[in-house]
């Protein structure tokens, strides 16, 4: 990203907080104006003492020093209050926005980036630019009036004397000049491996188990040390810039004193300088080392700011594919009957080249149920996915009540239709508040109902804490089953007249699968239920049956007029009759 880009997003950060801003840059104006006139009140004070050395000579500008060196100190508290708030506040600011831009990302972008990464820009990097907006902006700003106000009064008392001791600067400035690109990349590597680490780590303690199992322990060691020892070099290389950097200006910054000193001792001895004007000189020189000294952090603050700027607007500047749009049509849940078509829906997942899903069609009528079955990698799940939009398909080939899904206002699209993922990923919340987590406000009665058309309310029960059982991280401590019932009764408890099951029963008995499939087809509220399965018996129950293979809808049928023809269908009833008998 272009600097001139960067500065405009940094104001961009800045102006809702403008006020504060100013507040705080004005503090400082004050702080450097009063350091300024302390040394000249000193100088006086030095001035009269060399005509007649008593202490009530000077007593009212000893009064006057104590009383603006105080006045300074606060203004300079109250200097770092408002700028480092407005550090903190675009801390807030951005978090905010990244957790609420990745709300509205498509699934399909968190395939390619992973949550570790994506947490460390949340943080590392939102922390970078809090520095750089507080500490950055502060130091800056601070050693510019530093310079514009202190140099004219320095050249009012001396001019040769000034420029002798900013003989060092242009050093100094080479030197930044030297380090400035250098410092840069590294930044950006240290940055890119706090991501590499991050992803690790999220990684395998969501795969903890898999680890585990496959006595991966000593690999994922190494794997996690390797890249531990990646941030450690590129740590190490980005301090020997700094600690090389840093002294070598701060050193330069009190030669200037050295300077001072050296030619004002000959000038007071030779007496063309009073020893007033000396003190003050050195004072004002004292007064620009400490900023100086700091103007490598300052560097490095912004650097690693500039990086991160670039870092977090790489993720608010994608925009997500699957949204409204201005011909967006609303659709209210109480209109919604449940009819779904596919007019040749296809679909190709990015960067493959095969579809997964091929020239698909049919029409499922309201309160209808269907089984999906067929073999691995059919396409089922794609087709799942589909129907809430959670792919980006192409307009005119899926349609809700004959709407064309890609025109429904997302919100009302997901309102009509509940969904069963095949991970039944749970919260780690209270199995009450995860049945009702798409209604929070549900109460007790409802839960207790949708829990026991999913026929998992007598296991709840025995729990010690039945419905405010905490379930572990991603539902962990419920056994496979149970999960998948519970996440089928969040499903349900939400009421939207479609409901897809993408194999969400395939941990459940086939006897249970089909008592649940009764609850769900039956009853008044009957709902339109795509049901994703591998167990054909659960499958035989339903209105009608569609066969997937290589993408496409290859038999449709009552499980009855399937047997009767031949096909994919008898053959793998085939064989699950056999395996029936097997068992
Ligand atoms: N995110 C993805 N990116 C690329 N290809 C994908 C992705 N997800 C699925 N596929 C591919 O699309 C095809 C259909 O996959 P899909 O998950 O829809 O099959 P399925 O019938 O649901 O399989 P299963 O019965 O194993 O769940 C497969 O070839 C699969 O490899």
């Amino acid at each position: 990203m272009a600097n001139s880009r960067r500065l405009s997003k940094l104001l961009a950060y800045l102006r809702p907080h403008w006020r504060d801003a100013t507040f705080g840059i004005i503090a400082l104006l004050i702080v450097n104006g009063l350091g300024v006139y302390i040394p000249l009140l000193i100088r006086s004070a030095v001035d009269r003492l060399s005509v007649e050395f008593s202490f009530n000579q000077i007593k009212y500008l000893v009064i006057q020093i104590v009383l603006f060196a105080s006045a300074m100190w606060f203004i300079r508290i109250a200097s770092r209050i408002w700028l480092f708030g407005v550090g903190r506040q675009v801390e807030f600011d951005l978090k905010q926005r990244i957790f609420e831009h990745l709300l509205k990302m498509e699934p399909s972008y968190f395939a390619i980036n992973s949550a570790g990464d994506l947490i460390s820009r949340a943080t590392s990097d939102v922390d970078n630019i809090r520095r750089l907006l507080g500490f950055a902006v502060l130091s800056l700003v601070n050693t510019l009036f530093a310079y514009v106000f202190t140099l004219p009064v320095m050249l009012g008392l001396s001019v040769d004397l000034t420029l002798a001791s900013l003989a060092v600067y242009p050093f100094m400035f080479f030197l930044v000049y030297l380090f400035s690109d250098r410092l840069r990349t590294q930044q950006s590597a240290v940055q890119e491996r706090i991501s590499d680490i991050s992803a690790l780590i999220q990684e395998d303690i969501s795969g903890m188990a898999l680890i585990k199992i496959y006595s991966q322990e000593e690999n994922e060691r190494r794997a996690f040390a390797n890249r531990n020892r990646d941030l450690l070099e590129a740590n190490l290389k980005l301090a020997k810039s700094r600690n090389t950097l840093f002294p070598l200006i701060g050193g330069l910054a009190t030669v200037s004193s050295f300077i001072i000193i050296w030619l004002g001792s000959t000038r007071i001895a030779n007496g063309s300088l009073p020893p007033g004007d000396f003190i003050a000189l050195l004072l004002y020189v004292e007064r620009l080392v400490f900023p100086t000294a700091l103007l490598g952090f300052t560097i490095t603050a912004y650097q690693r700011g500039e990086v991160s700027i670039d870092r977090i607007e790489t993720i608010l500047t994608v925009t997500p594919k699957i949204k409204d749009t201005q011909d967006t049509i609303e659709l209210p849940l109480y209109q919604v009957k449940g009819k779904l078509t596919a007019t040749n829906l296809s679909y190709t997942y990015p960067g493959s080249t095969t579809s997964a899903l091929c020239d698909v069609n049919f029409t499922i009528a309201p309160s209808e149920t269907v089984a999906i079955v067929g073999a691995i990698g059919s396409g089922k799940s794609t087709l799942a996915n589909a129907v809430p939009r959670l792919l980006d398909i192409e307009p005119g080939q899926l349609f809700l009540d004959g709407v064309d899904i890609t025109k429904i206002a997302l919100a009302d699209l997901r309102s009509a239709i509940a969904y069963v993922p095949q991970d039944s990923f749970l919260f780690s919340t209270t199995i009450k508040n995860n049945i009702r987590y798409g209604d929070p406000v549900s109460e007790q009665e409802q839960v207790e109902n949708t829990a026991k058309m999913a026929q998992i309310h007598p296991e709840i029960i025995n729990f010690p804490q039945q419905y405010e059982t905490i379930v572990g991280e991603r539902g962990i401590t419920l056994s496979g089953g149970q999960r998948q019932r519970t996440a089928l009764a969040r499903a349900m408890l939400v009421n939207a007249p479609v409901l897809i099951l993408d194999d969400a029963l395939s941990s459940v008995d086939n006897q249970t699968a089909t008592a649940i499939l009764k609850n769900l087809s039956g009853g008044t509220q009957r709902k339109t239920v795509i049901f994703i399965t591998h167990q054909l018996s659960a499958a035989a129950s339903a209105d009608r049956i569609f066969v997937m293979d290589k993408g496409k809808i290859v038999q449709k049928g009552t499980h009855a007029e399937l047997l009767e023809q031949p096909g994919m269908y008898k053959t793998l009833w085939s064989q699950h009759q056999i395996e029936e008998l097997l068992h």
